[in-house]
């Protein structure tokens, strides 16, 4: 099969990063002989540099005639004198509103061989840490008006968070449909004790449900969500919620399964082209310096394989080889526990590489 990939390396640790998940896309490509055309493109700090702007026209273009994007991270301290809207986060939000892609799927799953990493009690995780956060990702307050101005005098600012019915109403269909291929358990995560928006989504939540008997719907607030996300993870099949709830929770969730390292997503809209990128962000601090964990670019490699090119054995073939290499021992510092062998991320990637069948 031939398919065309916009590649993205972005900022920070990102070229380090999709470096190794490239060397697994070639290793994919020789082993089950299909071609991958990699068209390098630029947003974020990196399209500052070349060109003084966040998101170059050719960059969304080059995005919207391939079949999927992969991406690894935007953004550094070099970047924050940006005015607002050239800011290398405004790109990815930017190629996310342009592709259309409303629906960010987010696993929350705990290797076990990373049981030791995560923070949790022992008798938390062994519980177990399975579920997908279900984020809207083209709506709410990350694209509401943003207005910093002045009020008798005194210097205010705010930020619009709005959702519309029919984007509520795609973004549920999702997730039911998800929650049908897992435990047909849905928690809807709101804060529709304070917020309209939240009252809105949860109305359209309910109404889709009625297609969906088979899903069991729960609602939790926003505050009580991140307190049980810790205190008890098993409770959560799915969780469905909106842009900027969805962002903190995710890291949140990341975090008990031992590293945000590891976590891929996938961002897709109404066709199979969606932009696959790790959860986490550029990591300055560790930057340039061969310690990325770059299995959650790895294993969004794997999704998009799996989720818009329908590639079921070869993106298992990665997560076996992930599986594998992790059962042997072998870890970066994010996820460093006893017992284990310290790599950089090159060695990570050449691990896994060799691992693929
Ligand atoms: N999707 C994206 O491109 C995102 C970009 N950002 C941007 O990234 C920059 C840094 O943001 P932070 O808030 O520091 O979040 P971050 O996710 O980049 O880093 C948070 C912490 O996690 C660690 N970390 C993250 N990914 C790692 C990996 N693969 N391996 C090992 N350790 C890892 C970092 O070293 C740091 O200690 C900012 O400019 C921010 O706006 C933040 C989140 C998402
Ligand atoms: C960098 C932001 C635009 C978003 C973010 O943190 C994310 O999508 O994880
Ligand atoms: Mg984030």
């Amino acid at each position: 099969m031939i398919k065309n990939i916009a590649v993205i390396k972005g900022d920070g640790i990102g070229p380090e990063i999709v470096d190794e998940a490239i060397k697994v896309l070639k290793k994919v490509e020789e082993v089950y002989e299909h071609t991958f055309n990699l068209n390098y493109v630029k947003a974020g700090g990196e399209a500052i540099d070349a060109y003084g702007e966040c998101l170059p026209e050719a960059t969304v273009e080059a995005c919207l005639a391939s079949d999927s994007v992969l991406l690894g991270a935007v953004g550094g301290p070099k970047y924050d004198v940006q005015p607002p809207n050239n800011r290398p986060e405004k790109a990815l939000l930017g190629i996310r509103s342009r592709l259309g892609l409303y629906s960010n799927l987010r696993p929350a799953k705990l290797f076990t061989e990373l049981k030791d990493a995560s923070p949790l009690k022992p008798e938390i995780v062994e519980a177990g840490i399975d579920f997908m956060v279900v984020r809207e990702l083209t709506g709410g307050v990350y694209f509401g008006d943003h207005v910093t101005t002045s009020e008798n005098d005194v210097e205010v600012a705010y930020d619009v968070m709005k959702y519309s019915a029919p984007e509520v109403i795609r973004i549920a269909k999702v997730a039911f449909e998800t929650a049908m291929v897992r435990n047909k358990k849905l928690c809807s995560v709101d804060k529709a004790n304070v917020l309209d928006s939240s009252k809105l989504w949860r109305k359209y939540v309910l109404e889709v449900a009625k297609d969906y008997p088979e899903v069991e719907l729960t609602h939790m607030y926003v505050d009580n969500a991140a307190m049980q996300i810790c205190k008890d993870p098993a409770q959560f099949d799915v969780i469905l919620t909106e842009n900027m709830f969805g962002d903190i929770l995710s890291d949140e969730a990341s975090m008990i399964t031992g590293t945000i390292g590891t976590i891929p997503s996938s961002s897709l809209g109404e066709g199979t082209r969606g932009m696959y990128e790790p959860i986490h962000g550029s990591a300055p601090d560790i930057a340039g310096q061969n310690k990325a964990n770059p299995i959650g670019t790895i294993l969004s490699v794997a999704m998009m394989l799996k989720y818009s090119f329908f590639m079921e054995k070869e993106a298992q073939a990665i997560e076996t080889a992930v599986q594998k290499v992790l059962d042997d021992g072998y870890r970066t510092g994010d996820m460093m526990d006893k017992h284990t062998t310290l790599v950089g991320c090159k060695e990570m990637g050449d691990l896994i590489v060799a691992a693929i069948a």
